[in-house]
């Protein structure tokens, strides 16, 4: 099978699993699109420090994306015993997911890393039985670490240019670890935000900011550099040592950090990406 093969089963016609995780992937990343407030990113309130996005657009591009998410669950389905082969199939699919995505986004990079990393995932999950987040993104991490033939050697792109640039990991690094910051900061906070009695909104937009404490967000290093990525990450750690956006004292950190991105005009569109990534797990793991 090359890169260009048409799917072997019409995505209508798809196993339920594949269909269930692809639509998983879309609700994923709709929630993630009208979490209120997220800090510099588009949300319920506006457009954060964007220009060209709003939560409706987020939301057709993610809607854009079921088939691309249903055709990479076929692939993690139908050949879960060729690692080498599956890794190029849905480095084919991603690319053409890439381009649905600018078709409905009309060219605005919406969701590119939500593309890899919940492609890597929804992938992952569909080769295998189990239902751990932490087995399916340590599977997504091995593909993830699997060269693609069929991708070009270098993007261009600005979180490419920002990994060089600052040397960090980004997109690709966060992939080949097994997605650490959605298995050992995002989902921990969830449970536990959970546990203490968070509003469900509350424990979602403290697993960002978890996510948003350590990760080298390339978003952030590309429009403003260290100061930008520092600044985010010292003011998500502030919000989490007062208890979280749902304490009084949580919510002015908050307050605090978003008028800090406002004024440097930064969003953190990375951890963004993972905390769908972890939203995702999350209704894999509760089987809803
Ligand atoms: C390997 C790829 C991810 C390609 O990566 P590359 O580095 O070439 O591309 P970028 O698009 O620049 O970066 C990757 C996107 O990943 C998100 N991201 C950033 N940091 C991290 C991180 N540490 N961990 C995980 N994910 C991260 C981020 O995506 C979000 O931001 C996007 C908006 O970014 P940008 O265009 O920079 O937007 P603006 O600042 O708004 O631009 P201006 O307005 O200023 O112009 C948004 O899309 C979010 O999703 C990075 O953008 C991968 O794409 C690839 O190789 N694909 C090929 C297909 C494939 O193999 N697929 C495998 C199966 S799925
Ligand atoms: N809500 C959001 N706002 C801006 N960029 C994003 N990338 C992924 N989700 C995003």
């Amino acid at each position: 099978m090359t890169a260009r093969d048409p799917i072997l089963i019409p995505a209508d016609a798809a196993p339920d699993l594949a269909l269930a995780l692809a639509d998983h992937a879309v609700a994923a990343l709709v929630d993630e699109a009208m979490l209120t407030p997220k800090p510099g990113l588009v949300d319920l309130r506006g457009a954060g420090a964007h220009r060209d996005l709003s939560w409706p657009l987020m939301c057709a591009s993610a809607c854009a994306l079921r088939p691309a998410f249903g055709q990479m669950a076929l692939a993690g389905l139908l050949i879960a015993d060729d690692d080498a082969r599956l890794r190029r199939r849905i480095g084919a699919i991603g690319r053409d997911g890439e381009a649905a995505m600018m078709a409905a986004s009309g060219g605005v990079n919406t969701h590119r890393g939500a593309i890899w990393a919940l492609g890597l995932l929804v992938t992952a999950a569909a080769g295998s039985t189990e239902r751990e987040a932490r087995t399916i993104a340590a599977h997504a991490g091995r593909l993830a670490r699997i060269a693609d033939p069929g991708a070009p050697s270098t993007t261009g792109h600005k979180g490419e240019r920002a990994c060089i640039e600052h040397g960090v990991g980004g997109a690709r690094g966060q992939a080949r670890a097994g997605f650490p910051h959605v298995i050992d900061h995002a989902l921990p906070m969830l449970t536990l935000a959970r546990a203490r009695g968070d509003a469900e909104h509350h424990a979602r937009v403290n697993a960002l900011l978890a996510v948003m404490a350590t990760l080298d967000d390339t978003c952030l290093l590309a429009r403003g550099g260290r100061k930008a990525l520092d600044a985010a990450q010292d003011g998500a750690r502030r919000v989490l040592a007062c208890g979280g956006i749902a304490t009084p004292n949580g919510r002015r950190a908050f307050d605090v950090l978003e008028a800090r991105l406002r004024r440097l005009h930064v969003s953190p569109g990375g951890a963004a990406d993972l905390l769908a990534a972890a939203l995702l797990l999350d209704r894999i793991e509760r089987g809803e």
